[in-house]
C-alpha cells in the first residue's frame, strides 16, 4: 500500500520563505498553504495537517512574537524541528511598471521583511508608504494583481518567478547575515527524525517565575542551569499581557529532556516554584533554498 503523504501546514502563499524553508525538510510531501501563522498553527491543533511550519526568530529582526505568544497563550503544541535558512530580499515589481521602478507609489510585504530593508527604504524610498501583508510571497502575489498600479514587493526571487514579476533591486537587506528560524510544530511530543539534522539535539523550555515577585528569581533560575554545566543558548522574554512588568521567559538549553541533569534541573525549578512548559527536544536543519522554480 502507498505511504500517505505527511500534511504540513505553512504560512503561504507559495514561494514564501517559509514554503522554501518547509519544502526544504518535507521535499515530495503535502505542503498546505494558509494565510496566517495562527491559521497555520490552528490546522494542527485541529488535526488538519501532521506539522505546521512557522517563522519564531530573525537574526536582524528578533522573535516572530506572534508566534511565540500563540505558543504561550493558545496552542499545546510541541516543536520537533528547527530549519535554519538564509534570507535575501529583493525589490519586485509589476514587468509593465518595472522600468518607472524609482517613482513607486507604495511597498507591500511581510513586517518582518520590510524591516530586514528599512536602512534601505529609509534611504532611497523616504516617504514612500509600506504596506504590511501577512507574507512576502501575499504581497508578491497582490502585485502581480495589480498590474496597473505601481507597486512593488518585497521578498525572495522564487516568488519573483512564481509571481512573473520582475526583480529592479536585488539584495535589498540591511545586513549581510540575515537568516530565520522557522520551527516545525506537532500534537505530539517527539523529535522528527529526518536525515541530515544536528548532531545534538536542544530543548525549549517556557518559564513563569514565582508569583511572589522575589528579588533575585531570574538569578536562582539561572543558577539551575548554570552549576550542572547546562548550556544556555538563548534568553528571550515575552509579556504575560496580564500587567506591565509580568514576563514568561523562553530559555534554550543544549540539552535534550530526557538527560539525567535536566530531570534534576526541572526539580529544582519546580521547587523554586516556577511553571515550566516543556516545547520539546528536537533538531536543526539548515536549509537553503533549492536551485529550482518551486511548483
Ligand atoms: O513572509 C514570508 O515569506 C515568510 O515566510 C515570513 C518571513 C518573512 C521574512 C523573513 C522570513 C520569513
Amino acid at each position: 500500500m502507498e505511504k500517505e503523504p505527511i500534511r504540513v501546514a505553512y504560512l503561504g502563499p507559495e514561494a514564501s520563505f517559509t514554503h522554501l524553508a518547509s519544502d526544504g525538510l518535507f521535499h515530495g510531501e503535502w505542503l498546505i498553504p494558509h494565510t496566517t501563522i495562527p491559521e497555520a498553527i490552528e490546522a494542527v491543533s485541529e488535526g488538519r495537517a501532521d506539522y505546521a511550519v512557522v517563522p519564531i526568530e530573525n537574526a536582524l529582526e528578533g522573535a516572530v512574537s506572534l508566534t511565540v505568544d500563540y505558543l504561550y497563550h493558545e496552542a499545546e503544541l510541541y516543536i520537533a524541528a528547527e530549519i535554519l535558512s538564509p534570507i535575501e530580499q529583493n525589490l519586485m515589481m509589476h514587468p509593465a511598471q518595472a522600468e518607472k521602478w524609482e517613482q513607486v507609489e507604495s511597498i507591500h510585504s511581510h513586517p518582518q521583511a520590510l524591516a530586514q530593508c528599512h536602512k534601505y527604504l529609509h534611504y532611497r524610498f523616504r516617504g514612500v508608504p509600506l504596506i504590511e501583508m501577512t507574507s512576502t510571497s501575499g504581497a508578491a502575489r497582490f502585485v502581480s494583481e495589480n498590474p496597473d498600479r505601481r507597486i512593488g514587493a518585497i521578498g525572495n526571487r522564487f516568488a519573483a518567478e512564481k509571481y512573473g514579476l520582475t526583480i529592479v533591486q536585488d539584495n535589498i537587506h540591511d545586513f549581510h547575515f540575515n537568516r530565520t528560524r522557522f520551527v516545525v510544530l506537532t500534537k505530539t511530543e517527539g523529535v522528527l527524525g529526518a536525515s541530515g539534522g544536528s548532531e545534538k539535539p536542544k530543548t525549549t523550555l517556557m518559564i513563569n517565575l514565582p508569583k511572589d515577585n522575589r528579588s533575585g528569581a531570574l538569578h536562582q533560575v539561572l543558577s539551575v542551569f548554570a552549576w550542572r554545566r547546562i548550556n544556555l543558548t538563548k534568553i528571550e522574554s515575552r509579556p504575560m499581557k496580564t500587567g506591565l512588568g509580568d514576563y514568561f521567559f523562553i530559555v534554550d538549553v543544549d540539552e535534550t529532556m530526557a538527560a539525567p541533569m535536566m530531570r534534576g534541573a526541572l526539580e529544582e525549578l519546580a521547587a523554586l516554584g516556577c511553571v515550566v512548559k516543556p516545547l520539546g527536544t528536537y533538531h536543526t536543519y539548515e536549509k537553503k533554498p533549492a536551485p529550482r522554480v518551486i511548483s
